[in-house]
């Protein structure tokens, strides 16, 4: 297998891909002759690419130390190449041809080839007429990074083109959050256990909280961002799909498509957001200060959003999905509210259950429910299971490693599909027009602007009353 990996020097190239591949490469689940082109705007050595690799590895591969062995593997069919454009292919054809017969060492056999558009998503389309004028199309899968648009226009003039170049089954669109082992394990815990399967419903549940806040800045990427915000950066992808993994139905098996097609019909079923009513936007206080940021930016850094999933299993819950920068801690969670004592035997001394999911680091499941204060008198207490996903027998990949994995296996139920995303685009389109609402200022270090407080309801944001992790 070669990865043709397009912008190898770029950030997330380093941050991301070059730690994910020594991690697979440590665990064994790369195949087993493989190598990496990089490749760039101008010239590197060949040495000098695999000094990057290594450097990447070294500075985030956080805890994920290489053998000597594995990073000799990493880097000993390393090449680097300049890109290729729709006029000029320069030596990328050759030097890739190159590079899959020395894998094939003469066994005659096909090599797997998967481009990687590590690129900013400006570059998409060049990249992929590129491929397209060189023939260099034909039977390789493709992956595309985030965004995949920017509007519902931009997404669909960017779909027509891979497209025309590309069938479907060879396109994997990442958002990383579906990597996430936590997410995976949402389904898992609710079509595995009765116990969850059966209150997943509006019966039982009041609202589900995605809770997305960060302590960071937009440090490094400023410009990027205040042409972006919030909105456009974490919900109509990664917050808008963690919801439909909680908010599908069954699937009819765990097949790949009917997994997509479950999630993707969840999707369908969002309202389209009512920025009068469901939407409040915050800018933290400083952020106009930032080197990159216009002086008056009205860019959002923080979101908060009350979704609506008009169909018989959710009508009236609402999906209550919260991101920002500068906020006052980090976290990624996941819960379900339940309804409180439905019998109301024990009055407004009961607390309402959760079931919650960390979708940081490993991953873990936390359960709070109603127990007996323990003492003479029958008072009532909450008390918090937590199962944290590393103390289970296992190995746990990181969300980039996984969805490597997926693509190299020809896995596509984590990745996104234009069905999905149209939908989404559906949902989020009112949040793009004149309706936009205007940001709320808010204190670093804070929850967020007041006004997203309401969105909640009497039962507020879980995150800000409890420790978050
Ligand atoms: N960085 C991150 O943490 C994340 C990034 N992403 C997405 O990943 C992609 C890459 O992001 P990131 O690495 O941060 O971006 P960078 O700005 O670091 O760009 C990556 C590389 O792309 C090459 N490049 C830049 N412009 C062009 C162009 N017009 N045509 C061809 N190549 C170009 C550059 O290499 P050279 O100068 O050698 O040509 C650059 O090193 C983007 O789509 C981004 O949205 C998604 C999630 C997180
Ligand atoms: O895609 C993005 O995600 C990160 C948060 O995800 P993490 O799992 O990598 O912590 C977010 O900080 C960034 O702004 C956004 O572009």
């Amino acid at each position: 297998m070669v990865l043709v990996l397009h912008g190898a020097r770029g950030d997330l190239s380093r941050r991301m891909v070059y730690p994910a591949l020594a991690t697979l490469q440590r665990r064994g689940l790369l195949p087993e002759r493989w190598a990496v082109l990089g490749t760039g705007r101008g010239e590197l050595s060949d040495e000098d690419f695999a000094q990057v690799i290594r450097d990447g590895i070294e500075e985030f591969g956080a805890g994920d130390d290489l053998a000597e062995d594995d990073a000799r593997v990493l880097t000993e069919h390393a090449r680097y190449t300049r890109e290729l454009t729709e006029d000029d292919p320069g030596q990328f054809p050759d030097t890739l041809a190159d590079l899959c017969r020395t894998l094939a060492d003469g066994s005659g056999e096909d090599v797997d080839v998967v481009h990687y558009l590590a690129v900013p998503p400006a570059a998409f389309v060049p990249v992929t007429r590129a491929l397209h004028a060189h023939d260099l199309n034909r039977g390789v899968r493709i992956v595309f990074e985030k965004p995949y648009g920017t509007s519902p226009e931009s997404f669909r003039e960017l779909d027509d083109v891979v497209h025309e170049v590309f069938d479907e089954e060879q396109v994997f669109r990442i958002d990383h959050f579906l990597g996430k082992e936590a997410t995976q394990n949402l389904h898992v815990l609710r079509f595995a256990n009765e116990l969850f399967g059966s209150v997943w419903d509006r019966t039982h549940v009041e609202q589900v909280q995605v809770d997305v806040p960060e302590t960071l800045d937009v440090a490094g990427r400023a410009e990027f961002y205040d042409a972006t915000g919030a909105a456009l950066d974490m919900v109509v992808n990664h917050l808008f799909q963690v919801a439909a993994q909680v908010a599908m139905e069954p699937p009819h098996d765990l097949a790949a498509e009917d997994l997509v097609h479950a999630r993707e019909d969840a999707i369908a079923c969002f309202r389209p957001l009512d920025p009068g009513t469901d939407v409040v936007l915050g800018q933290f206080v400083g952020y106009r200060d930032l080197d990159g940021v216009d002086d008056d930016s009205g860019t959002d850094t923080f979101v908060a959003v009350r979704l609506w999933v008009d169909n018989p299993r959710w009508e009236g819950v609402p999906f209550l999905l919260r991101t920002g920068k500068r906020m006052a801690d980090d976290a990624q969670r996941v819960s379900l509210v339940l309804r409180r004592d439905p019998e109301h035997l024990f009055g407004d001394e009961v607390q309402h259950g959760v079931v919650s999911l960390s979708l940081a680091g490993d991953g873990a499941i936390e359960i709070t429910t109603t127990v007996k204060r323990p003492g003479p008198d029958l008072r009532l207490s909450t008390g918090t299971a937590r199962l944290d996903l590393q103390d289970v027998d296992g190995d746990a990949l990181p969300p980039y490693a996984s969805l490597l994995v997926d693509v190299l296996q020809g896995d596509r139920s984590l990745f996104t599909t234009p069905r999905g995303l149209e939908a989404a685009w559906a949902a989020f389109e009112p949040l793009l027009g004149d309706d936009r609402p205007a940001v709320h200022p808010y204190a670093p270090g804070s929850w967020g602007p007041s006004e997203a407080c309401d969105l909640a309801g009497p039962v507020g944001w879980l995150l800000g009353q409890t420790d978050p992790t």
